[in-house]
């Protein structure tokens, strides 16, 4: 378990066809503004452990035994991955959240030996972990090294390895970013950490074992997205450590390849243009597909673009938007233009001037919006103005305003928008993963 909840009985392994191994996504982290990678802590006297941190968002453990024999494949190898909480331990106090360093047991009397004999099978062993609990940012602003929360877990996980004592590894995101399980970032930066691009992996015979896996009782599915994500066979801690079988539980997060349509499906029914000067205004919520829309269907037209994340004010807006029909260019209004009161400022411009006015409604349910938000802050080259991650309120807030647009306001027309992927192989492959 990742960051707290239930859990229950087993599910099988489930395999798919994994993806291709890596793929250089350009992180939004300054990599060179990590600590050295894999600095040991003293130059004299190289301690088994030594960390790292990537930005304020992933925190990276490798324990290096004294005295260890290499038993992993120098090609195609076998990777045994576990999460941590509820899988590889759980709290001795029998809260949620540990109340300190030492507050640990082994999850199931048969873990540390299990783990032994992965290490002796050639196994590398590594675990992802998502730990929002942990915190760094405020630490690194106030100059400072580690906080309290990452104090606690390099403890834990010292104790944890060192009881162990294999040659493994740990990743633990702190935040809501790439690296968040069920997201690939820390799966792909482990991959970067030991060359398995060039060395490869035997996806057959690796696994995630994890308790996030979307059974009845469980938190969440992002145990299980994660291995579907790498490609990995899937196992619960109960069918892992303790042979307990059961039937797949369904993934309950949000599965985006409903929208991925086959290449005659994919085209979507062109925009036309009704008048020669024609005001157009956008009605959707954030991260829908709005500017993705004007890209494709509008600016290829010669509509204008006039977008408040870019203008910063309705004001400027306002004005930009009269200048361009003042000077015969049609335009599009691409904000979220939530309510009948915000759309009447665009219907009261069009009016003034003797524009036509149209309404395009972006019909994106707020799941596959999450989903577009996360694609689009963790890709930059899916994200041509830079977009960083919106806040859920966001969403919220356009759901609290929303009220759907009507031809009787004004309009000439409302064209309803349904969202169909459109993208290269590449982009499908990434945006076709569980993100959230
Ligand atoms: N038709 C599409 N096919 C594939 N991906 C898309 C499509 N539309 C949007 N996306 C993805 O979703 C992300 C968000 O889309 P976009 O920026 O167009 O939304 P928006 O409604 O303009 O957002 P905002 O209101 O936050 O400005 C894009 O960066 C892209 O990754």
């Amino acid at each position: 378990m990742a960051e707290g909840g239930a859990k229950r009985a087993a599910s099988p392994t489930r395999t798919i066809s994994p993806p291709p191994l890596r793929r250089k996504v350009e992180s939004s982290i300054n990599k060179a503004s990590a600590a050295s990678f894999f600095a040991p802590t003293s130059q004299k006297k190289p301690k088994p452990i030594s960390w790292r941190i990537v930005g304020t968002e992933l925190v990276v453990g490798k324990y290096t035994p004294q005295k260890t024999s290499d038993t992993t494949a120098e090609k195609n190898r076998k990777i045994a991955a576990f999460d941590m909480d509820s899988t590889l331990i759980k709290t001795r106090s029998g809260n949620t959240f540990p109340r300190s360093a030492d507050d640990w047991q082994w999850w199931d009397g048969s873990v540390a030996a299990k783990l032994g004999s992965l290490h002796e099978e050639g196994y590398q062993v590594v675990i992802f972990s998502n730990q929002k609990k942990i915190s760094i940012q405020k630490e690194i602003k106030a100059g400072k090294t580690d906080s309290k929360s990452l104090t606690m877990f390099k403890e834990k996980l010292t104790a944890i390895m060192s009881a162990l004592n294999i040659p493994m590894s740990v990743y633990a995101a702190t935040q809501a970013t790439e690296y968040r399980k069920p997201r690939l970032g820390m799966w792909r930066e482990f991959i970067d950490d030991y060359d398995l691009d060039v060395i490869g992996i035997d996806h057959k015979e690796s696994f995630f074992v994890g308790d996030a896996a979307g059974r009845p009782n469980d938190h969440s599915a992002t145990d299980l997205g994660f291995a579907i994500n790498a490609g990995l066979p899937f196992k619960t801690p109960e069918e892992f450590f303790k042979g307990v079988v059961e039937p797949p539980a369904p993934v309950t997060l949000f599965n985006p390849t409903a929208y991925i349509k086959t290449e005659s499906e994919s085209v979507p029914i062109p925009f036309t243009r009704k008048h020669p000067l024609e005001l157009v205004i956008f009605c959707g919520s954030p991260a829908s597909g709005k500017s993705t829309y004007f890209k494709n269907n509008l600016e290829p037209l010669g509509y204008e673009r006039v977008n408040q994340d870019l203008l910063k004010t309705r004001p400027k807006c306002v004005k930009v938007a009269r200048e361009h029909l003042e000077a015969n260019r049609s335009v599009a209004i691409d904000n979220t233009n939530a309510d009948p009161e915000t759309r009447l400022v665009w219907i009261a411009l069009a009016k003034e001037l003797g524009v036509p006015i149209r309404c395009v409604h972006f019909l994106s349910p707020p799941d596959l919006c999450r989903h577009n938000n996360a694609v689009r802050a963790a890709n930059k080259e899916l994200n041509p103005e830079a977009r960083t991650s919106l806040p859920g309120i966001a969403f919220g807030d356009f759901k609290r305003r929303f009220k759907e647009p009507r031809v009787e306001e004004g309009f000439v027309d409302v064209t309803d928008v349904e969202f169909r992927f459109q993208g290269d192989e590449e982009a499908r492959r990434i945006w076709g993963q569980f993100w959230v």
